[in-house]
């Protein structure tokens, strides 16, 4: 099974995409993986989700996986839809007992010292810090991460290309998630450059 750690580790950022028209999932996931972005997080938050996860799964090269899975209802839906990984905005039993169990990569969220704990007791200690600016910005995951050295975090929540680099910049941090890299409706050749410009965030 690929570990959550090694998709977190393969490029500086996971793009977190709302998508509204499944005729754009294609070419979304065509631009983004052209400009250096392999995985990819398809929330949940549209209709159409679990059928634009398949089609951006035609890619060459694309990593596909769900996004606000907030029950085991909705890990159902992105298993059926092929997710290759799992994020969700927040950590409960029922949700990771469900991923775990069928061994795909996960990467719940965490805001507090507590969170971080049930994680680490759940077997689990690569989270995504989330909000990231709403829950205290670069100085709370500082703090936070630092009883909890072995733990590794991907910020996302008011992450942008204003301020990825200083995220980028604390050890702890394999990547940060955001949706700055895929604006909704974005032309493809934007998105494209979009998605060189955050490639070169950790050069
Ligand atoms: O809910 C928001 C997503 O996690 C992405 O946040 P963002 O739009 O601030 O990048
Ligand atoms: C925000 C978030 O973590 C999610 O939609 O999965």
């Amino acid at each position: 099974m690929t570990h959550i750690g090694d998709l977190m580790r393969m490029a500086p950022v996971i793009p977190v995409l709302v998508i509204d028209d499944l005729d754009e999932a294609k070419p979304l996931a065509e631009a983004l993986v052209a400009g250096g972005l392999r995985v990819l997080e398809v929330t949940l938050r549209t209709e159409c989700a679990p059928d634009a996860m398949r089609a951006m799964a035609e890619v060459e090269g694309a990593i596909v996986g769900a996004g606000t899975v907030n029950t085991a209802a909705d890990f159902e839906t992105a298993k059926a839809a092929g997710a290759q990984f799992i994020v969700s905005p927040g950590l409960t039993p029922s949700v990771a007992d469900a991923v775990t169990q069928a061994g795909l990569p996960f990467l719940p969220g965490v805001a507090t010292a507590g969170d971080i704990m049930r994680g680490l007791e759940m077997g689990l200690d690569h989270f995504k810090f989330f909000p990231a600016v709403a829950a205290g910005g670069v100085p709370a995951l500082k703090a936070l991460a630092a009883p909890f050295a072995g733990c590794r975090f991907c910020p996302t929540g008011g992450v942008g290309a204003d301020n990825a680099r200083e995220w980028l910049a604390i050890e702890q941090v394999l990547c940060v998630g955001g949706s700055w890299v895929a604006p909704r409706g974005g032309e493809p050749e934007w998105i494209t450059r979009l998605a060189r410009e955050a490639c070169g965030l950790t050069a």
